[in-house]
């Protein structure tokens, strides 16, 4: 089975299945743009492209997410506010900010909703953001099944790399070296004040919970005791 992969190369507006590459039986195409999850038209007009489309999305801890999220853009723009600065509305009255979008991205029950008006949640994968950390093999285990893939990639393809601090893609036999992923992934995240962490997790909560409901599994986000 080959799969065919197309990174974010089209633009939303001009979403249509004759801009994927063909594919001829027995392969895949893929198409991989974060922002679909919360793009308000998205499931709509995929659903209108193809509505047997298979649906992956990593998530990991909304509060993780929006200090990876802010990270990346500090990364770019080196004199943006603070996080705790543009996590409130109103600090001194703990008023969360929720249209900053490093926020609103990880309101993963409201995006959800949104989708499943289209499509059942038997066509959506969700891989946990933190076992792909811990455990690569066991979730690409779960999107080779999802796929219907034969299981090719396993436990022996994945090494620690230590300088990283992230798993890795041990050296094939036919090329010259183990792949990474870029220095973009997985930079060192700014330390947050802990009040802001505490107040995340209070606003976060109630939509984590529904989005356990909605999808049926529990990714213990509220046992995790600090964030990165
Ligand atoms: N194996 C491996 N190596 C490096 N990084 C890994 C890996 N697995 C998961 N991650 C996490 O992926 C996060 C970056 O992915 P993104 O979703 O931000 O990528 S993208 O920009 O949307 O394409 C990145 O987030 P940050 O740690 O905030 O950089 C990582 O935590």
């Amino acid at each position: 089975m080959k799969i065919r992969s197309l990174h974010n190369k089209l633009k939303f507006s001009t979403f249509k299945r004759d801009l994927m590459p063909r594919t001829v039986d027995g392969q895949i195409t893929m198409e991989k743009t974060p922002s679909y999850f919360v793009t308000t038209d998205a499931p709509k007009r995929i659903h209108l492209m193809a509505k047997d489309t298979k649906l992956i999305v990593v998530v990991r801890n909304p509060i993780t997410r929006a200090i990876s999220d802010y990270t990346q853009t500090l990364s770019k723009k080196p004199e943006i506010p603070t996080f705790e600065v543009l996590a409130f509305k109103n600090r001194t009255l703990g008023l969360i900010d929720a249209s900053w979008s490093a926020l609103r991205i990880g309101i993963y029950a409201l995006h959800l909703e949104n989708w499943l008006e289209y499509f059942p949640l038997s066509q959506i994968l969700f891989v946990s953001g933190e076992r792909l950390i811990s455990d690569p093999a066991g979730e690409m285990t779960k999107v080779q099944d999802f796929l219907g893939l034969k299981r090719i990639v396993a436990d022996k393809h994945f090494y620690f790399n230590k300088t990283k601090g992230f798993p890795c893609l041990k050296k094939p036999e036919d090329s010259s070296g183990a792949r990474c992923l870029g220095k973009s992934k997985g930079r060192t995240h700014p330390k947050i004040d802990p009040d802001v962490i505490q107040r995340l997790r209070k606003f976060y909560r109630p939509f984590n919970i529904m989005f356990y409901q909605m999808t049926g599994e529990d990714f213990q986000w509220e046992q995790e005791e600090q964030e990165k």
